[in-house]
């Protein structure tokens, strides 16, 4: 049976308002104030910037860039895209999240259940329609739990961080870019040109992404057939594309549904970065609502 989901509208107005936003990050983004400072008093994604954490962030890009092949990505997505592992709902997903923080994240050092509830809680505040967006903004990194020993514990590199595109060309505008010169696909002529082995428009679909969080909870949803709209499908895919959503790089890949998706992804990143913060949010308080749009748009046991 084909399910028909409805694709949210996105008035072109409200996006062009919240382009306009983010070059002042002291406005209000239809009352979500964005934040000069992350929770260390330094600006957000600042890479280079002397912190407590810079350097371990920076040694995690290091193997991250490494080990991201195109052979390996080939590899996890056949071997986790089984979903052999676990049988688990959502919630309980977010919860065995509990215990883990991610090394790549500059802006973040709190356990992984916050973020999920202040993006979505943020989200919900601003588009209280968008129940869809809301739940977006719960499971966005619930691929996470790939670290976990039941997943087989996956070092943080090939679970997290930013993501790019292999089988073509590493965009300058990657984070540490420099460390591909240690990745074998970057001598590899069939990898290192602009299109690879991708062609103009053929969608971001088809185009192979550095394995981690985001894909992998993709597959989830999409095997377990997940009722979500495609934006809700695409931002969890590449919230972790920075290079594309904030860069513009690898845009000549995308098709025409990618473009319109892109839009909804853009108005996503801001919650999903800026609502980083030390304020917790009430698990308890909150917790019928989101238990009700998980019963709306999945499946009670998910495989995973
Ligand atoms: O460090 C962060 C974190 O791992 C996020 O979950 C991911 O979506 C970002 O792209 C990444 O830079
Ligand atoms: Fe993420
Ligand atoms: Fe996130």
């Amino acid at each position: 049976m084909t399910v028909l989901v409805e694709q949210p509208e996105l008035e072109l107005e409200v996006v062009e308002k919240k382009v306009d936003v983010e070059e002042n990050e002291l406005l209000l983004d239809g009352g979500f104030v964005v934040p000069e400072t992350n929770s260390f008093g330094q600006t957000f994604r600042d890479y280079n910037a002397e912190s407590e954490r810079q350097m371990s962030v920076e040694q995690f890009y290091r193997t991250n860039h490494i080990n991201q092949t195109y052979d390996f990505v080939k590899r996890m997505r056949e071997d986790y895209g089984k979903l052999n592992r676990v049988e688990m709902s959502i919630w309980e997903c977010c919860e065995l999240l509990n215990e883990f923080v991610d090394e790549s994240d500059p802006d973040l050092d709190e356990p992984q259940i916050e973020h999920l509830l202040q993006t979505a809680e943020a989200i919900r505040k601003d588009y209280p329609n968008e129940d869809w967006l809301h739940l977006t903004g719960l499971i966005h990194d619930l691929g996470k739990v790939l670290l976990h020993p039941s997943f087989g514990a996956l070092p943080q590199w090939a679970v997290v961080g930013d993501t790019f595109p292999v089988g073509c060309a590493f965009d300058e505008s990657i984070v540490h870019h420099k460390y591909f010169k240690e990745n074998p696909d970057y001598y590899n002529s069939a990898y290192n040109t602009k299109y690879g082995v991708y062609s103009e428009g053929c969608g971001l679909n088809n185009v192979m992404m550095s394995w981690g969080h985001d894909d992998y909870m993709y597959l989830v949803a999409k095997e377990n057939k997940s009722t979500l709209p495609s934006a809700g499908l695409f931002i969890i895919r590449y919230h972790s594309f920075y290079a594309l959503h904030r860069a513009g790089a690898y845009e000549h890949l995308m098709n025409e549904e990618d473009v319109e998706n892109l839009k909804w992804l853009k108005i996503f990143n801001k919650y999903d970065l800026y609502s980083k913060s030390k304020v917790r949010i009430d698990v308890e308080k909150v917790k019928p609502y989101y238990l009700s749009l998980i019963k709306k748009y999945f499946p009670e046991k998910l495989k995973w």
